[in-house]
C-alpha cells in the first residue's frame, strides 16, 4: 500500500529535522514549524537566554525549558547556539525551542520576550576579582541592553554577567539613555549567594538546606555579599566563631568553585539552578502569584546607594515591593559599611561606562 499523502508529509517533516541546515534556527524551515506549535501551544511567557552556549547556559537552558510556565524558549550566542538548540528542543516538554547565532540575530532573538537572562561574558579564572572581568563584559552587557531596549523595553531582565555590582549600572544608563528604563525591570542576580548561605548554613545546623533561608543583602563580590545570620529563618543562633566562618564561606564561595576548577571557569551548575530558581519566581510574580519574595540587586532606596540587594516582592510588573533591611546587629552593621563603601565605586564604574 501506498502511504497516505498525510503520512508522506509526516515523514518529510522528520526528515526534514535531520538535516542541519533545517534546525529550529532562524531562518530555518524547522523554525517556521515551531512557530506553528507555539501559535497553538500553551499560554506562558517567552524568555530569552542571551549567553546561552555557556558554561551556565547550557544547563539554564534546560532547567528553562523544563518550566511548564515557559511557552517560548529563545537561545541566542555567539557561538555554539545551533548545537545547544538541537540537543534542548528534544525535550519532551511544552516550550518551543528557537536558536539565534550571533549580533545579527539578537534583534530577532529578543522581539517580543517577556523575560530576558543574560548569563553572557568571561567568566573569572584563579587568581582575578569580578572586577578584572569588567573589561570585556561590560561592552557585552551595553551591547545586549542596547538590543533590549530596542527590541523589548517592557521585559524583565534578570543580569547574571559579572561584575554584577557593575553590570547592573550600566544596563540601567544604557536603558536610561534610550528611555526605556523602568527600575522595576532590572534585577541583577544575587540568587547563588542565597543558595550557597542556606547550604552552608543548613551544614552546620545539621539540617535540610531546603527548611532555611538566609537573606543576603548588598551586592555580589566579596564583601558587598553580607548575609544577615541574625535573620535566618527558623531562627537560630551562632558562636561568634560560626558567624565569622560561616560569612567569609558565603562572601568566598564563588573564589571556592574558580579555584577547585583551576582555570577552568567559575560557578556553572549551581548557578544555572540558582538563576533557574529565581527566573521562576520571576515568572510566577508575572503570572500574579502573591507572597514571592527573593534576594536580588536592584534600584533601591534602602541605602543611600542607588542598587542594592535586599530581599524584593516579584509582582506582574517585576519588583513591586523593596523590603528594607531589618535589625542588624553590630557585626552586621560593620559588614554594612565595608560594602556599601566598595559598592559605591563599583556602581559609579558602571555608570561612568556609560556616561563618559
Ligand atoms: N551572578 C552570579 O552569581 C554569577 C555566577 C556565576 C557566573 N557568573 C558570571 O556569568 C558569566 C558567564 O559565565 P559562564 O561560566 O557561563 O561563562 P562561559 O564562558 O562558559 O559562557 C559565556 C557565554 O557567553 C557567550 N558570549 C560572549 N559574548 C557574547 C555576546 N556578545 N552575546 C552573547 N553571548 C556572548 C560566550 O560565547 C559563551 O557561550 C561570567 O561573567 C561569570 O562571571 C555570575
Ligand atoms: O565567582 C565568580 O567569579 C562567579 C560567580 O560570581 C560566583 O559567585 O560563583
Amino acid at each position: 500500500m501506498q502511504p497516505s499523502s498525510d503520512a508522506n508529509q509526516r515523514i518529510a517533516r522528520i526528515a526534514a529535522h535531520l538535516h542541519p541546515s533545517n534546525l529550529q534556527m532562524e531562518g530555518s524551515s524547522g523554525l517556521r514549524r515551531a512557530d506553528c506549535r507555539a501559535k497553538g501551544g500553551a499560554p506562558g511567557f517567552k524568555v530569552a537566554i542571551l549567553g546561552a552556549a555557556g558554561g551556565i547556559g547550557q544547563p539554564l537552558a534546560l532547567l528553562m525549558k523544563m518550566n511548564p510556565l515557559v511557552s517560548v524558549l529563545h537561545l541566542y550566542d555567539v557561538v555554539n547556539a545551533p548545537g545547544v538548540t538541537a540537543d534542548v528542543s528534544h525535550m519532551d516538554t511544552g516550550a518551543v525551542v528557537r536558536g539565534f547565532l550571533g549580533q545579527p540575530q539578537l534583534e530577532n532573538a529578543l522581539t517580543g520576550m517577556d523575560l530576558v537572562i543574560i548569563p553572557a561574558g568571561v567568566p573569572r579564572k584563579p587568581g582575578m576579582t569580578r572586577d578584572d572581568l569588567f573589561k570585556i563584559n561590560a561592552g557585552i552587557v551595553r551591547t545586549l541592553a542596547e538590543g533590549i531596549a530596542k527590541c523589548c523595553p517592557n521585559a524583565i531582565v534578570n543580569l547574571i554577567s559579572n561584575p554584577v555590582n557593575s553590570t547592573v549600572p550600566i544596563a540601567a544608563e544604557v536603558f536610561k539613555k534610550a528611555g526605556t528604563f523602568d527600575p522595576k525591570k532590572l534585577l541583577g542576580v544575587t540568587t547563588l549567594d542565597v543558595v550557597r548561605a542556606n547550604t552552608f548554613v543548613a551544614e552546620v545546623l545539621g539540617v535540610d538546606p531546603r527548611e532555611v533561608s538566609v537573606p543576603v543583602v548588598g551586592g555580589h563580590a566579596g564583601v558587598t555579599i553580607l548575609p544577615l545570620l541574625s535573620q535566618v529563618n527558623p531562627p537560630c543562633s551562632f558562636t561568634p566563631e560560626e558567624i565569622n566562618a560561616l560569612t567569609d564561606r558565603i562572601q568566598n564561595g564563588g573564589t571556592e568553585v574558580v579555584e577547585a576548577k583551576a582555570g577552568a571557569g567559575s560557578a556553572t551548575l549551581s548557578m544555572a539552578y540558582a538563576a533557574a530558581k529565581f527566573a521562576a519566581a520571576c515568572l510566577r510574580g508575572m503570572r500574579g502569584d502573591a507572597g514571592i519574595v527573593e534576594c536580588s540587586f536592584v534600584t533601591s532606596q534602602v541605602t543611600e546607594l542607588p542598587f542594592f540587594a535586599t530581599k524584593v516582592r516579584l509582582g506582574r510588573t517585576g519588583v513591586e515591593e523593596i523590603f528594607p533591611l531589618g535589625p542588624l546587629n553590630e557585626y552586621e552593621r560593620n559588614g554594612l559599611e565595608k560594602a556599601k563603601k566598595e559598592l559605591a565605586g563599583s556602581i559609579q564604574k558602571g555608570v561612568s561606562f556609560i556616561r563618559n
